[in-house]
């Protein structure tokens, strides 16, 4: 057999093109078309009310788009037209209060959507029940189980039947804070090994960074950048996307000559014409701060710039940073600048912060505030 061509991607197990949705006149899903490959996951990220919950029902046959087609490994599987029934889409669902059947013990919820013979069916869910470390569950009825119990039983039961595509809405979001990072991570494992696209919903950046081949991230009812995650963190779409990940610090000018006169120095801003009014976005971790030498900070470097003063206005301890602020000299406005390890400096102490320049995003100015 002829090996795979590496320049050209498989079928898409999942392709969504042009979904619109509108409520009372509203575009809540508005012109979104992504695709998830199989053993991929894909996490649709955004805002409450931006759109995601919305986006998995019509993948998922409970809601119907008003414009906009599904494909299943290239089958189209509904349009404006016609449509599949949700139980032959071959979709599994997950969501975040597992509704699980409270009448049926583990083993009963865990093959309840599993057809063929008997015996094909025993041997699936006792797989599955050993996969999950849930055979000594087997027996015992949902309300007998701890909620990490019940999030596996739950996956078992949606993964039972072998669906092409998962669905997850917000899978972890009902689970305590210290089980969920090594539940995601189970759940990761065992999504890779029974090799389903999956796409899953979530608000949490950090749960999207965790679980993501990709991220497609989402804002009123639009998908605005979709990459790995290193790249839509590391090359935000716009100040709102960068915002979505982190606190920012803005600092606004002018250009002239692709250059930006700051009080942080020049940056580039290549291709602006003269006269834009750009933001240059910083993220807290990227700024470095020195100490104040009778009134001077460093010297300038090309890598950081020069430098400017502020002063401590609050300094807070967050396990493995601390998170400064400071009210800077130049403008009175406040920078956030997060520290590695305990470094606690006291409000009122001068400071010098610069600014590494290969982690700054320069955009076209926007009013918009970051959320
Ligand atoms: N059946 C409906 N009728 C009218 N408006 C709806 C309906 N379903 C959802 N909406 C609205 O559509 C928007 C998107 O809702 P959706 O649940 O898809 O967002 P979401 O991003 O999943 O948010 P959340 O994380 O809060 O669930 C919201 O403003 C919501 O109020």
């Amino acid at each position: 057999m002829p090996e795979p061509r590496p320049d050209i991607r498989p079928e898409p197990r999942l392709q969504i093109k042009n979904l619109s949705r509108f409520y009372e006149g509203r575009a809540v899903v508005n012109d979104v078309s992504l695709t998830v490959q199989p053993g991929q996951v894909t996490c649709l990220l955004g805002p409450s009310g931006c759109g995601k919950s919305t986006t998995l029902r019509l993948i998922a046959g409970v809601d119907h788009q008003d414009q906009g087609e599904v494909y299943v490994d290239g089958q189209l599987i509904c349009d404006g037209a016609s449509t599949v029934p949700p139980e032959a889409r071959s979709i599994g669902l997950m969501f975040q209060d597992f509704a699980l059947f409270p009448h049926l013990n583990v083993a009963q919820n865990v093959g309840f959507g599993v057809s063929g013979s008997k015996a094909d069916k025993r041997q699936r869910v006792l797989a599955l029940l050993k996969r999950m470390g849930l055979m000594h569950h087997a027996k015992d009825y949902p309300h007998q189980l701890s909620g990490g119990e019940q999030q596996r039983v739950a996956l078992a039961r949606s993964l039972a039947p072998r669906p092409k595509i998962m669905l997850m809405d917000e899978p972890f979001s009902g689970l305590d804070n210290r089980l969920r990072d090594g539940i995601r991570d189970e759940t990761l494992e065992v999504l890779k090994e029974e090799g389903a696209a999956v796409l899953l919903v979530t608000h949490e950046p950090e749960e999207a960074m965790r679980m993501a081949d990709e991220i497609a991230l989402m804002r009123d009812g639009q998908i605005i950048q979709q990459g790995a995650p290193y790249n839509v963190y590391n090359a935000p779409a716009d100040k709102q996307a960068a915002a979505f990940f982190s606190d920012i610090n803005v600092i606004t000018g002018t250009v002239h000559g692709a250059l930006t006169d700051t009080a942080f120095g020049q940056f580039l801003a290549p291709g602006v014409p003269d006269g834009t009014k750009v933001d240059i976005v910083i993220r807290p971790q990227h700024i470095k701060i020195d100490f104040d030498r009778h009134g001077r900070g460093p010297n300038p470097t090309p890598q950081d710039g020069t430098p400017a003063r502020g002063v401590v206005e609050r300094a807070r301890f967050m396990g493995n940073e601390s998170l400064v602020e400071f009210r800077m000299d130049f403008d009175g406005s406040v920078m956030k600048a997060t520290i590695p390890s305990v470094f606690l400096p006291k409000a009122g102490t001068a400071l010098w912060l610069m600014i590494r320049r290969d982690r700054c995003f320069v955009f076209n100015h926007s009013k918009t505030r970051p959320a």
